[in-house]
């Protein structure tokens, strides 16, 4: 397997904010990294509470009237520093509390103290009234937490969000699993939550960046430390962290820049292999063609002379090209199966870097012998699945739920029952790729992209994006996190131009040509 060169730019490399590890990994080598940093404890946690003020101050600097909501742990003890700065800053604040008669252990038990000692008011839950306030800060529950949130918390937890406060999580939401980002089953929705040392895996994706609203890191300057001892469990990657893609040779010719073949566009399904090849063109292949139904070329190609066409002689087809995608509007009638099984036989006597997306992806999901597709795929230059989370939960026959649930691991068990590369889209599009020489490279999260590319289109762009990057050459993992990034980034453009509703597929074909020339 190729080691993968090195992706992220020098200063991007030296940003610990984008090594995202376990809660496990946190709790093992917190206190060791803190010994250390030279730091006690209970410094680290002052630290934090600290920390947390800042971003409260910063973020509403005209808010004075404060609720903490405090639980029974270490993330409580967060809490009651914070208070106590807070009050002693002059703000009005008051801690709300399990039991006020229970003194909390340990390092928490002493910023209980102290807050008390400071002059701090506290008050049970049940008499919470969040009326008297302007912003609720939650120091419930970190990474302590353990299955599911007791009834009582859950209770609380539901009150906080229906108030319209804004609402500032220390560590994480309360309630959220820190490695999967799954509210167990309820926890805070953050507008800002403040994470202390490394961000936890489930905060960057799926309905745990949701949940998360801004997230704010801080290593409360033991960060060198801690990630001398931990291994990163996925990197946080976007287009302004990645190495600017080599310049072309001047001597080069549309030969050197590859050919891609798309095949779809099966009848009545123009739009998909249309958008994969347009796409594949402006992230600079050199030549590309759609195989597609013969009712669909004209649609496939209108407007677009660039595109060439072929509805027959798919083997011919396969000779011509260095990079195969097939998917985007396939079908799965007999015209796509046939096609599809014309690609494998083709591949496990020729082998040519392949992305599969869409119908191509429910199709592979049907067939039973995993281990022939598995030996298909790992055997070529590059083999990159593009599922959603809908497509990902047909290829492991589980529900979408449990795809959304752990999304790392669906992501991880893809690329091994089948032998690619895996890039499950959605909000933190996860880039699995098989394993390398270094472990630590292996998963990558985008951090770059919103909610308004939810639409139509989108990922057949990203589909032809990542065969241009083959196309010229990139290796399999580089050219699906650029492909991931560099979409994201365009899509991001577009928002920040025209907002984020109503945007289309095609609205990102300039933006992308833009941000792969650097510009
Ligand atoms: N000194 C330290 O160890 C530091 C800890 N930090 C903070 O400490 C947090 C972790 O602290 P802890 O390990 O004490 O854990 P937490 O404070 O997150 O949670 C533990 C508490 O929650 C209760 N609990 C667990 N599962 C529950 C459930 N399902 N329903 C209701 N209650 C439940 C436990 O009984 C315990 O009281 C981090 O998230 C972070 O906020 C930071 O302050 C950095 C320093
Ligand atoms: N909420 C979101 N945040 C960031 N990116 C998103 C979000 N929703 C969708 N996307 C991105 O948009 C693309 C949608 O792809 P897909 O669902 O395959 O659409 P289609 O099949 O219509 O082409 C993916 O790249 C996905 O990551
Ligand atoms: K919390």
């Amino acid at each position: 397997m190729m080691t993968l060169p090195n992706l992220l730019n020098e200063q991007a490399a030296e940003i610990l904010a984008y090594k995202a590890v376990s809660s496990e990994q946190v709790k093992k080598f917190e206190p060791q990294a803190a010994k250390n940093a030279d730091c006690s404890m209970f410094e680290l946690m002052t630290r934090a509470g600290e920390a947390g003020f800042e971003v409260l101050k910063t973020h509403w600097p005209k808010v004075t009237k404060i609720a903490v909501v405090t639980g029974n742990g270490n993330n409580a003890g967060d809490a009651y520093i914070l208070a106590r700065l807070a009050l002693q800053s002059g703000m009005q604040v008051c801690v709300f509390c399990e039991n006020i008669e229970r003194e909390l252990l340990a390092d928490a038990g002493l910023a209980q103290r102290e807050w008390v000692a400071a002059g701090g008011e506290s008050k049970n839950f049940s008499c919470i009234d969040f009326s008297d306030f302007e912003i609720i800060v939650d120091g419930i529950l970190g990474t302590g937490v353990e299955g599911e949130v007791k009834q009582s918390f859950q209770l609380l937890i539901e009150k906080i969000n229906q108030t319209a406060m804004p609402r500032l999580s220390l560590d994480l939401p309360s309630g959220m699993h820190a490695n999967t980002g799954i509210p167990m089953p309820i926890c805070v929705h953050a507008d800002i939550t403040v994470s202390f040392i490394a961000p936890k895996l489930g905060l960057l994706t799926g309905i745990g960046k949701e949940l998360c609203g801004r997230i704010e890191l801080t290593d409360l300057a033991i960060g060198k430390a801690f990630y001398q001892l931990v291994n990163v469990d996925s990197q946080v990657v976007n287009w302004s962290l990645l190495n600017p893609i080599k310049s072309r040779p001047v001597n080069g010719n549309k030969g050197s820049f590859g050919k891609v073949l798309c095949i779809g566009g099966n009848q009545g399904m123009p739009g998909a292999i249309r958008l994969s090849a347009e796409s594949a063109l402006r992230a600079g292949t050199g030549l590309v063609k759609v195989y597609c139904h013969q009712s669909s070329g004209l649609h496939v190609a209108s407007g677009r002379p660039e595109i060439m066409l072929q509805y027959q002689d798919l083997e011919a087809a396969l000779n011509w090209c260095t990079c195969v995608v097939i998917g985007p509007g396939l079908g799965q009638d007999q015209w796509a199966v046939q096609k599809l099984d014309h690609v494998l036989r083709y591949l496990t006597t020729d082998p040519k870097s392949l992305v599969v997306d869409a119908d191509a992806l429910n199709l592979l999901a049907d067939k039973k012998d995993k281990t022939n597709l598995y030996n298909i795929f790992s055997k070529l230059p590059a083999c990159i699945l593009t599922p959603h989370p809908g497509e990902a939960a047909r290829l492991l026959k589980v529900q979408i739920k449990d795809i959304e649930n752990n999304r790392y691991l669906a992501s991880e068990n893809i690329s091994k029952m089948y032998g690619g590369t895996c890039v499950l889209k959605g909000a933190g599009t996860l880039i699995q790729t098989a394993e390398t020489q270094n472990k630590n490279q292996c998963s990558w999260v985008c951090n770059g992209g919103n909610p308004g590319m939810a639409t139509a289109g989108m990922g057949d762009l990203l589909t032809g994006i990542i065969s241009a990057f083959l196309a010229q050459g990139m290796p399999e993992q580089q050219a699906a996190i650029y492909a991931v990034c560099a979409h994201a980034e365009a899509g991001d453009r577009v928002a920040r131009q025209y907002g984020q509703r109503g945007m289309i597929a095609s609205d990102l074909l300039t933006p992308l040509r833009a941000i792969i020339n650097g510009l």
